[in-house]
């Protein structure tokens, strides 16, 4: 199976369409407001037409109500819906089959009870105390060993050019997730870093395959 490839915290059009000229699948934009990478909705509502139109747009959310997600969905178009935050497994059903299940890991008990999340992926990302992410640590891989996921596992948490091939060989998982390590500044996205990102990500992937 292919690798599919997101780069989180796109607050540009720019950079939207960077990220896909360096052949990613997917954008990741954070509509939560305490991030530094937080783009309001109506500034992406504001790029419509313009996006780059084969890439899959991810809105992220923390904690946020269902208007509030309903309303960025029809503002912005989005094709799939990050709750990154504290959400019940209720909430990502009512959220419906375009959720993904983003949760925060430090040890092999912070796995138990995702499987009841019916989600359409699920996002690993790294418990850092005070933060949500974004924060580019990385958790220990080998705890997902004997972790048997029912919905696609999508890494993420502390990825960058140089740790991407290693963690794609480790942990096979169906896609891989980054912000901070492919940025040039908070918000900001490097193209060459991207581009290797990129390129690392899907070289290890096919010579795993
Ligand atoms: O990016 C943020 O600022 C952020 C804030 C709050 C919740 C989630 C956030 N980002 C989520 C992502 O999808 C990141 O790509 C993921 O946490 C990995 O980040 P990094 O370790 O910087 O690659």
């Amino acid at each position: 199976m292919a690798l599919a490839i997101k780069i989180c915290g796109v607050t540009t059009l720019e950079d939207a369409w960077m990220v896909q000229d360096a052949g990613a699948d997917a954008l990741g934009l954070v509509f939560y407001k305490k991030s530094s990478r937080y783009v309001a909705p109506e500034t992406v509502a504001q790029w419509a037409g313009r996006m780059p139109p084969l890439l899959t747009v991810v809105g992220l959310f923390v904690n946020a109500s269902l208007e509030e997600i309903r309303r960025a969905e029809f503002l912005c178009g989005l094709d799939r819906i990050q709750l990154h935050g504290d959400e019940a497994p209720e909430f990502c059903q009512a959220v419906g089959p375009r959720a993904i299940k983003a949760a925060r890991v430090a040890q092999a008990d912070d796995l138990l009870g995702l499987n009841r999340y019916p989600a359409r992926a699920l996002l690993l990302d790294a418990k850092v105390d005070g933060a949500y992410g974004g924060t580019g640590h990385a958790f220990d891989w080998d705890i997902l060993r004997r972790f048997e996921p029912d919905a696609p596992l999508i890494l993420a948490g502390g990825l960058n050019p140089d740790n991407v091939a290693e963690a794609v060989r480790r942990v096979q998982p169906h896609g891989v997730d980054v912000s901070s390590g492919v940025e040039a500044a908070p918000g900001r996205k490097d193209a060459e870093k991207t581009r290797r990102f990129v390129e690392n990500a899907r070289a290890a992937a096919v010579a795993g395959a």
